[in-house]
């Protein structure tokens, strides 16, 4: 039995793209909190802000946190679960934990391309380049001090994947 990977990181970092790839090179169970939201409650992201505002869907998103925590399992995290430090804590204490870093305007190139507005509602009613580098400004810290491993996300998936087994196996190795 392993302890659950845990990938964080902004909007677009590829949170989701790279947690499914790196799930099928460990054999692992994949899980996403923004999707088993979705399921659990048949709304969108965007649906449940609406109604119930961003403080309501960050209490969902703790309990989402524990729901899909499992042995042998890589775990998504929506892009603000570090701004609860219960949630750090939890995920630092229960798993390894992972940073996708990039930069806010390949975060934001990404987004434009393929906005999901059901999934990513605006977070400040800014532009989408703005609106990424205040994001990471705000929280490159928590990402950061939360992650046991910090991989840049700007390679290919398949690169961030190898450069996440590397520090995984380092980390096991020392
Ligand atoms: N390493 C990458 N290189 C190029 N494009 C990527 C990479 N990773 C993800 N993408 C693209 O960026 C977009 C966002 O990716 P993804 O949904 O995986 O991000 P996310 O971190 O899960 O975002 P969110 O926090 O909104 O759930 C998608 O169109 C995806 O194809
Ligand atoms: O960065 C954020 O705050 C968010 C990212 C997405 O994964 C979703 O969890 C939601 O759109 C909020
Ligand atoms: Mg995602």
């Amino acid at each position: 039995m392993s302890l659950p990977i845990y990938l964080i990181g902004a909007r677009g970092c590829g949170k989701t793209t790279v947690g499914k790839a790196l799930s099928q090179a460990l054999g692992y169970a994949f899980n996403d909190t923004d999707h088993y939201l979705q399921l659990t409650t048949q709304r969108s992201v965007a649906e449940i802000v609406a109604s119930e505002g961003w403080d309501s869907f960050r209490a969902r998103e703790t309990e989402s946190l524990r729901a899909v925590t499992a042995p042998n399992t890589v775990i998504a995290t929506g892009g603000g679960m570090v701004l609860a430090e219960v949630n750090c804590r939890f995920m630092r204490e229960h798993g390894q934990v992972i940073w996708l870093n990039a930069p806010s305007e390949v975060l934001a190139d990404r987004l434009e391309h393929q906005p999901e507005a059901a999934q990513r509602p605006t977070l400040t009613g800014r532009p989408i380049a703005e609106e990424m580098g205040d994001i990471l400004r705000e929280r490159a810290h928590l990402y950061r001090q939360t992650a046991h491993h910090e991989v840049n996300a700007m390679q290919s998936p398949d690169r961030v994947v190898e450069h996440i087994l590397q520090s995984l196996s380092l980390a096991r190795a020392s």
